[in-house]
C-alpha cells in the first residue's frame, strides 16, 4: 500500500498504455535485446526487453512511494538512453505525465518549461549536471541502479486510483514561433494511434537496430523509441558526442550493427562533406537498409548524394507535427528519377487523413493547386498545455463537414495534390512570402542557387526591415575544397532563371547552416548572421 492508504495506481495490461504497448515484446521474448548503447567504458552494452522491463518496475516502486497522483507531471531530463526509456515507461505505468528535455537546453528555457509545467518532480540521470531546480520541484536521479530521490515532491492527496488511455502520456514543449512554448499534450491513446498507424508502412522487423540521433524533447525521438520498441526490434541511441564526429557517428553504427538510421537531413551533412567515403564502403556492405528523415524538407542535391554512396538503402520521408505526432510515412525512390522538383508527403498513415483547403475554406482537388493541409486523426492532441486559445485556433470544427463534431487539425504547412492525390509539401503558411507585391516560393530560389557549381547547400529567407520592402537574403555553403563562390555571379545566375523579384538582395557564404536543438535549419540564427 502507498502513503496515504490508496491502492496503488496501475495502467491494467488490457488498455492502451505506452508501458504495455511498448514492453509487449518483453512478454514475448524477454532475452531480445530492446537497447543497444555506448557503455561507461566507451564500449556497447545491451539492456534485453526482460532487464528493460525489471528496471521500470524497480523504478515504478520508487515513483509510487512519493505519492504522486495521475496527471502530476515529471520533468525527464536525459540523453536517449535504456534508463531514460525505463524512467519514462515507469511514468506512463502510475499515469504521471512526462516532459521530455535534453542537458542541451539552456537553463533559462528549462526554467520556462518548469514555470509552466508546474511539475512535481525533476529526474535526470546520475551523471546530469542540471542544477537550479526551483525549490518548489523535487529532485531525483535515475541510473542502473534506480532511482534516487535527492528532494522529495511536496506531499499530495492521491485522488485517482486508475490510468485510463485518455490520460497525458507526455506534454512536450515546442519552440512555438512566437516566443512562449507551447506545450503538446499527448494522451497515451493519440500515441499509439499513431505508433499503430505506422505499423502499416511496415519500417521495421524484430530483427532491425533502429538508430536514434534526435534528442528526447524532439518527439521524432519518442517516434523511433516507440517504433523500435513497438515491433520488439532494438534502439540503439546515438550520443549527441558522436554526431559531431562524422567518423566516429559511422563507426558506432558500424559497431552497434545498426540497420536503419532516423534523422533530420541535418545529421548526414557533416558525414557527406567528410567521410563519404566510408559511408560508401559502408553502403556496398548493405547493413543500412533504411534511412528514415523527417522535420523539414531534405536538400534533393545532398539526398542524391546520399543515395548515390547507399544505393542498396531504402528512404522514408516522415511528415507531420508533434501535435499528431506525425502525418505520413513515404517511401522516397532510390534513386530519386532525374527532375525531380520535390519530395512526396504521400498519404495520412492509415486511420488519419490529409486534406488541402483552399484560404477560403473550400476543399482543393485540383492537382497542382496549393493549399492548406487539415488533418483527421486519432492521434490528434489533447490541446495546448493550460493554452485554451490557442487550441481553438488549430482544433477546428471539421470543415467538410461542420455540424458532425468532428475536429481537424490545421496544420499551417501548404501543400499541392498529385496526379494520384498523393502531396507535396509547398512550405508553411507562414512563410509565403511577398516581394513587391509577388508571392515567393523560397524553395525555388535554394533550388537556382542550389545548381551553382561549388554550392553544397542554399538557405533562401527575408530580412525583416523596418521601411520599405522585406529584402530576400540567400545563404550558401559550398565544397570545402573549392573556393567560394563568388556572389556576384551567383546572382547573376539567379538572374538569368528567376523573375528579377525572386533574386536574393543580399548573398552571404556560410561554412555550414546554423542548426536549432532538434537539428532543423535556425534561419533566427542565420538572419542574425547577416544584422552582426
Ligand atoms: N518530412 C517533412 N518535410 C517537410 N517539412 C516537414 C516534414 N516533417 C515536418 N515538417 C515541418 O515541421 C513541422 C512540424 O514540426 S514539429 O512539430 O517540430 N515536428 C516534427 O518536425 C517531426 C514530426 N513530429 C515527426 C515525428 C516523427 C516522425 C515524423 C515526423 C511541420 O508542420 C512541417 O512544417
Amino acid at each position: 500500500m502507498s502513503p496515504n492508504g490508496a491502492r496503488p495506481v496501475r495502467a491494467h495490461a488490457s488498455v492502451d498504455n505506452l508501458r504495455t504497448y511498448l514492453l509487449a515484446a518483453a512478454r514475448r521474448d524477454p532475452d531480445r535485446p530492446a537497447v543497444i548503447q555506448a557503455a561507461a567504458d566507451g564500449g556497447l552494452e545491451t539492456v534485453t526487453y526482460g532487464e528493460l522491463e525489471r528496471r521500470v518496475d524497480r523504478l515504478v516502486d520508487a515513483l509510487d512511494a512519493l505519492g504522486l497522483d495521475v496527471g502530476d507531471r515529471v520533468i525527464l531530463e536525459s540523453d536517449t538512453n535504456a534508463d531514460a526509456v525505463a524512467t519514462l515507461l515507469a511514468c506512463a505505468t502510475l499515469g504521471l505525465p512526462f516532459t521530455p528535455t535534453s542537458p542541451e537546453v539552456p537553463d533559462e528555457r528549462l526554467l520556462t518549461i518548469i514555470d509552466s509545467a508546474e511539475p512535481a518532480l525533476h529526474i535526470q540521470s546520475d551523471h546530469g549536471q542540471r542544477t537550479g531546480i526551483p525549490e518548489t520541484v523535487g529532485t531525483a536521479r535515475f541510473g542502473p541502479g534506480g532511482l534516487t530521490v535527492e528532494r522529495a515532491p511536496a506531499p499530495r492527496v492521491r485522488r485517482r486510483r486508475v490510468v485510463t488511455p485518455i490520460d497525458t502520456a507526455y506534454i512536450t514543449f515546442t519552440s512555438g514561433t512566437t516566443g512562449r512554448p507551447k506545450g503538446v499534450v499527448m494522451s497515451h491513446r493519440g500515441v499509439i494511434a499513431f505508433l499503430r498507424g505506422a505499423e502499416a508502412a511496415r519500417l521495421v522487423t524484430a530483427e532491425d537496430r533502429v538508430a536514434n540521433t534526435s534528442p528526447l524533447q524532439f518527439d521524432f525521438a519518442l517516434f523511433d523509441i516507440g517504433l523500435a520498441l513497438g515491433h520488439g526490434a532494438t534502439l540503439v541511441p546515438v550520443p549527441r558526442a558522436r554526431l559531431n564526429w562524422p567518423r566516429r557517428f559511422l563507426s558506432y553504427l558500424r559497431d552497434a550493427g545498426v540497420t536503419q538510421v532516423d534523422g533530420v537531413p541535418s545529421v548526414w551533412r557533416p558525414v557527406l562533406r567528410h567521410e563519404s567515403d566510408l559511408l560508401a564502403e559502408m553502403g556496398q556492405e548493405g547493413v543500412l537498409s533504411r534511412i528514415t528523415f523527417s522535420g523539414e524538407d531534405f536538400p534533393l542535391d545532398e539526398l542524391r548524394r546520399l543515395q548515390e554512396l547507399l544505393p542498396k538503402a531504402r528512404f522514408t520521408n516522415g511528415y507531420g507535427a508533434t501535435e499528431t505526432m506525425a502525418a505520413s510515412i513515404t517511401e522516397v525512390p532510390n534513386p530519386l528519377p532525374p527532375g525531380t522538383e520535390r519530395l512526396s508527403i504521400g498519404y495520412a498513415v492509415a486511420g488519419a487523413e490529409m486534406m488541402l483547403l483552399g484560404s477560403d475554406g473550400s476543399p482543393v482537388d485540383e492537382p497542382g493547386t496549393i493549399g492548406e493541409i487539415y488533418l483527421r486523426s486519432p492521434s490528434l492532441f489533447s490541446g495546448y498545455w493550460r493554452d485554451p486559445e490557442a487550441t481553438r485556433a488549430v482544433v477546428l470544427p471539421d470543415p467538410l463537414h461542420p455540424g458532425s463534431g468532428q475536429v481537424v487539425f490545421k496544420t499551417g504547412d501548404l501543400a499541392h495534390m498529385g496526379p494520384e492525390g498523393e502531396l507535396y509539401f509547398r512550405g508553411r503558411v507562414d512563410s509565403q512570402v511577398q516581394i513587391r507585391g509577388n508571392r515567393v516560393e523560397l524553395g525555388e530560389v535554394e533550388r537556382r542557387i542550389g545548381q551553382f557549381a561549388g554550392v553544397t547547400g542554399a538557405v533562401a529567407m527575408v530580412l525583416p526591415r523596418e521601411d520599405g520592402d522585406p529584402l530576400l537574403h540567400a545563404f550558401v555553403t559550398c565544397a570545402p575544397a573549392g573556393p567560394a563562390p563568388d556572389t556576384r555571379e551567383v546572382l547573376a545566375f539567379c538572374r538569368a532563371a528567376l523573375p528579377a523579384y525572386m533574386v536574393p538582395h543580399g548573398l552571404s557564404v556560410v561554412n555550414e547552416f546554423p542548426v536549432t536543438v532538434n537539428g532543423k535549419v535556425d534561419r533566427t540564427a542565420l538572419a542574425a548572421h547577416v544584422a552582426s
